[in-house]
């Protein structure tokens, strides 16, 4: 579903829109990066970039169609900044074939569940799988928890959670994008966890991998 208008672009806070495929960049001190989200429909992808990029949350929001695209950039403590640049997926079935175009090339993914749904997280499962078959090598992988102000609803345990994304080498939050909670704190623990510009430099020198693209 999508908390908001889909495809092409509902976002504001960008110039221009690029292609799916443009894995990001970067200056000295300022890092852009391609984000893709991924994971079943209705496990609150759109809300959460509405939640991040726009403070807002919908309740009422739509299906994605084929895939939206926002951008957010932030400031961390050391004065880097990072600029988001976020490919929210549709979830429904029917637009599976197209989730390569959009992870193809990107630094950061995203994969969501709900906690509510036991089969979210079987899907969610399965994207971890297929990045790690087609997805960069050097991919930043979060898994995500979503939908956690409905503790009383809940089906998947944290643990469950936990224990994926550790065997995985995935770092695992729980959000609620309704609630706000955890929201900022999954985008800025990914900013921290990306190559900062120096190992970027020195990919320079080297063999430039695919997400790390002039800026
Ligand atoms: N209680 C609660 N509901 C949420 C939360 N996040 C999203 N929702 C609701 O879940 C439904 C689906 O949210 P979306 O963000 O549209 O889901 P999606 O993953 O983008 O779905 P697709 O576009 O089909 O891939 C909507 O009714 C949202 O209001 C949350 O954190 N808590």
């Amino acid at each position: 579903m999508g908390c908001g208008s889909s495809f092409p672009d509902r976002g504001s806070r960008h110039m221009g829109r690029p292609h799916p495929e443009d894995g990001g960049g970067h200056d000295a001190r300022n890092i852009r990066v391609k984000l893709v989200l991924l994971g079943d429909s209705g496990v609150g992808k759109s809300c959460i970039v509405l939640r991040f990029v726009r403070g807002q949350f919908d309740a009422t929001s739509k299906v994605t169609v084929g895939a939206s695209f926002l951008s957010q950039t932030i400031a961390l403590q050391d004065s880097t900044t990072v600029k988001f640049e976020i490919w929210d997926t549709a979830g429904q079935e029917r637009y599976a074939a197209l989730a390569p175009l959009y992870y193809r090339g990107a630094a950061v993914a995203v994969i969501v569940y709900d906690i509510t749904s036991p089969e979210s997280f079987s899907k969610a499962q399965y994207w971890v799988k297929e990045l790690q078959k087609h997805g960069s090598p050097d991919i930043v992988m979060a898994l995500v928890g979503n939908k956690a102000d409905l503790q009383e609803k809940r089906e998947v345990a944290v643990q469950d959670g936990t224990e994926y994304a550790e065997k995985n080498g995935m770092f695992f939050i729980e959000t609620s994008a309704k609630t706000a909670d955890n929201i900022n704190e999954l985008f800025e623990e990914i900013a921290k966890r990306l190559p900062r510009p120096s190992d970027i430099v020195d990919y320079a020198t080297s063999k430039l991998p695919p997400d790390v693209l002039a800026a």
